[in-house]
């Protein structure tokens, strides 16, 4: 699956929607066992939520947002195909989870490339299936500095700490995706899916009991004006950036 949405492929409602629906066609192809996500987009593999759709609407597309992110990692977290993400390029916030919600990442080894959940740097607080999905890759330490710092780390730190399994040179991505495919898939697949699904339960069950809390906290946090006033000076950041 090529993310193809210029200039940054932000995860609009649309995008998540279309997403979620290729990603279901995908499931329910018994011929379809696994699935590589890359972008399309030079040098960005995803800049993470479409911060235009927390900012300045209504409560109402708020909640329809946060249900769509919502079920975008759910359906991802527990997809029992093969799941790989061939990150070549940067991919902050939304764009780290979802690298973070696949069963392997292999980054380009390009220094300008950062990963990371930075939400914090942008004034607003990861949630706790995002921080759930971070722990479950990096452990709890590593977790806890990378969260509260907001911190987006080049790809060689990245490797280092464990958020992405391998670097690659770009030229050699898709080629190391595929080796990683095939060797996941040699696996029965009853075997596979049964051990994924140990390890990852009570983290989907988590989100799956409180759901509609999770909408009600988002919802309630991003609608501050505190909170719209963080997003408005970093959007204005990001565009006085290019001047
Ligand atoms: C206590 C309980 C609390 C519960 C709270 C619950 C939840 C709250 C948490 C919500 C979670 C949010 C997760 C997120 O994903 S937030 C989004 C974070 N993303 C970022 O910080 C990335 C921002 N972007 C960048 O850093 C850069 O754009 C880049 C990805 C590195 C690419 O750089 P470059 O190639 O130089 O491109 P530009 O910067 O010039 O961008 C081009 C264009 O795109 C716009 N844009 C970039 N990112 C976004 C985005 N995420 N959303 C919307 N728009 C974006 C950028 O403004 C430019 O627009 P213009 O061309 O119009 O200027």
């Amino acid at each position: 699956m090529k993310f193809k949405s210029p200039p940054v492929n932000s995860l609009s409602l649309d995008f998540i929607t279309e997403f979620c629906i290729g990603l279901e066609k995908l499931e329910n192809n018994r011929e379809c066992r696994g699935v590589i996500f890359t972008s399309a987009v030079p040098n960005i593999f995803s800049s993470g939520l479409d911060i235009t759709e927390m900012c300045g609407k209504s409560m109402e597309h708020y909640a329809e947002f946060w249900r769509a992110v919502q079920e975008m990692w759910l359906r991802l977290y527990g997809s029992n195909m093969v799941t790989v993400a061939a990150v070549n390029g940067s991919s902050p916030a939304g764009g780290c989870l979802i690298a973070l919600t696949c069963d392997y990442r292999i980054m380009v080894e390009n220094p300008k490339f950062v990963i990371g959940l930075n939400e914090a740097q942008l004034g607003i607080v990861a949630p706790f299936w995002f921080k759930d999905t971070f722990v479950n890759t990096v452990g709890h330490r590593v977790a806890e500095r990378s969260l509260q710092l907001g911190s987006l780390h080049s790809a060689s730190e990245a490797h280092r700490l464990g958020l992405v399994d391998e670097l690659v040179p770009e030229v050699k991505l898709q080629e190391k995706a595929a080796a990683v495919m095939a060797q996941w898939l040699a696996l029965p697949d009853h075997a596979r899916q049964l051990t994924k699904s140990m390890m990852r339960k009570a983290v989907l069950d988590r989100l799956v009991a409180h759901r509609e809390e999770d909408v009600q906290n988002f919802v309630n946090f991003i609608s501050k004006e505190s909170i719209q006033k963080s997003l408005r000076m970093y959007m204005e950041m990001l565009k006085k950036k290019k001047r």
